[in-house]
């Protein structure tokens, strides 16, 4: 799992890898120099004409460092120091004294055309890093209006200037289309409102100490494959069907077997023992047909879930996918709720059902999964201003319900009773498409029966459900991917998690 920081921390880290290791601040820059240069060189031809725009504080420091690497590379080089109210840090001074009279250097202290970067091809942005503390004003803001107005390709160096790395933000902020950012994802990164500043970001390593950072506490994670890896349990030859539990779906209506077809084979294929699915009459033949492998126990009601059979052989209900509200729907899933005191993972319409019946909610077995996307969860919780009071509600409601809250998106957040917030890393824009959330339920309760905790499930169900979507683009795109390719990918995703 990788930490989240926040930039208090960061510089806290900085300073511990500077006097432990030993290493000298100015060493650090210059390896942080490197590391964006690595990414760079590879990807971006030498023939292109590069402005690289400067604040004089360490971060502007990285860009100085990185012009003069980039000058000895054989790029056509122009750099910009932007003189503000900031003071100059002293390694920023090394580095401005090593590239004197070695490369055209510009200074902006007051007046900026908006036209100012029009002839560059790609402009670096090394004005603020995760040193901001305010927003920008002055001249700084100006500067970033032009760079926000030019047609070239904008790579932000750490954190895209004007971005607070962990706060809500307001003001003038670089839009740009790459950030190369140091060690660690800042929280800010990962929050959808701000993807129209970072663009594309990736984590580049500058070695920073590794006592010092597990010595660092934090309530944020951005889940990996590594840690993935190692929760997820791998099979023993002596393991039978019963070794991987008995999971329960109550899914579907009439006009919505398909959300109950989904979650089934999902459940299926992300390998629970046995699954039972609950389902209207008009749904028999389709999920017979649709789901052979899924036992079926049919509902009084031609059309609708209108009451619960015997719950207690099961390990975990997965509900929710196309149950539809009517009435009795709702009667019968409170019944759920008070006669089954295992985790259940709740998704779509019980989402819905819970945010017009509030009562029901202090009915939840403690360790279920919520499943909310952002509108069922504003339906639960209500309005935020921005993702960081979304993050916080996230936090309460997983807290007050004792449960696993995940609201869903690009890096789908994990939220846990006891504060955590576990970010994904997997999944693609093709997901964007009906369906994908049955499937992410269907994981998740197959995960929850085969005896993970609901953390554990939460976390591996989220990033292997990105992940098998992930491997359905490299096949075949993401434009037209659906979420029966999802399910379908599942087992591919499991081996490649499970490779050794
Ligand atoms: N040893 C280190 O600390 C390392 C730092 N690195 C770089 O250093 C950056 C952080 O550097 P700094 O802490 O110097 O900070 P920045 O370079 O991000 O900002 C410069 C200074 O501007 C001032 N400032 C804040 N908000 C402002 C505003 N709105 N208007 C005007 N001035 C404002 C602050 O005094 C701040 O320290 C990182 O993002 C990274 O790029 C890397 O070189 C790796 C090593
Ligand atoms: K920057």
């Amino acid at each position: 799992m990788l930490k989240i920081l926040d930039t208090k921390q960061i510089k806290t880290l900085d300073q511990f890898t500077i006097e432990k290791e030993p290493i000298a601040s100015i060493d650090l820059m210059e390896r942080a120099c490197r590391a964006f240069v690595n990414w760079f060189t590879p990807r971006i031809d030498a023939t292109k004409k590069i402005g690289i725009v400067c604040g004089t504080g360490n971060n502007g420091g990285d860009g100085l460092g990185i012009a003069r690497l980039l000058k000895d590379w054989g790029y056509p080089v122009t750099v910009y120091i932007v003189k503000g109210t900031g003071s100059e840090t002293e390694d920023f001074k090394v580095n401005h004294e090593r590239i004197q009279g070695e490369l055209k250097i510009i200074e902006i202290s007051n007046e900026v055309e908006l036209a100012l970067f029009e002839e560059f091809d790609i402009l670096i942005d090394a004005l603020f890093g995760s040193g901001l503390s305010r927003p920008v004003e002055g001249v700084y803001a100006k500067v970033i209006a032009a760079v926000n107005n030019a047609e070239a390709l904008t790579i932000s160096v750490d954190v895209p200037s004007g971005l607070m790395a962990d706060k809500p933000s307001t003001g003038e902020i670089v839009k740009a289309d790459f950030t190369i950012t140091f060690q660690f994802p800042k929280l800010a990164f990962l929050l959808p409102e701000n993807y129209k500043y970072t663009g594309e970001w990736s984590v580049v390593d500058i070695g920073l100490s590794k006592q010092g950072l597990r010595e660092s506490a934090t309530n944020n994670f951005y889940i990996t494959q590594k840690a993935v890896r190692r929760i997820l349990k791998p099979r023993s030859k002596f393991s039978h069907k019963g070794t991987f539990g008995h999971a329960l779906l109550i899914a579907g209506s009439y006009g919505k077997m398909g959300a109950c077809v989904l979650s089934s084979r999902a459940t299926l294929r992300a390998g629970v023992g046995l699954l039972t699915v609950h389902i209207p009459k008009c749904g028999y033949q389709i999920i017979q047909t649709a789901v052979p492998e899924a036992m079926a126990l049919v509902d009084d009601s031609e059309e609708i879930f209108t009451r619960p059979g015997d719950l207690s052989k099961y390990n975990v209900i997965g509900i929710g996918p196309g149950l539809g509200k009517e009435e009795p729907t709702i009667k019968a899933f409170a019944k759920v709720l008070e006669q089954f005191r295992k985790p259940l993972v709740i998704d779509a319409d019980a989402l819905n059902i819970l945010s017009s019946q509030r009562e029901l909610l202090h009915l939840i077995p403690e360790n279920s999964i919520l499943t909310p996307h952002p509108k069922e969860f504003e339906r639960l919780v209500g309005e935020w201003k921005n993702d960081f009071e979304r993050l916080e509600k996230q936090k309460q409601l997983a807290a007050s319900l004792k449960s696993i809250i995940i609201v869903k998106g690009a890096n789908s957040s994990v939220a846990t009773p006891e504060g955590q917030i576990y970010f994904n890393s997997s999944g693609n824009p093709g997901m964007a498409t009906g369906g994908t959330g049955d499937v992410l339920t269907g994981v998740l309760t197959s995960l929850v029966a085969q005896s993970y905790n609901s953390v554990e499930a939460a976390i591996i169900g989220v990033y292997l459900h990105g992940l098998s979507a992930d491997l359905v683009a490299q096949e075949r795109g993401m434009s037209g991917l659906i979420a029966s390719d999802v399910v379908d990918f599942l087992p591919l995703a499991y081996k490649k998690l499970l490779r050794a």
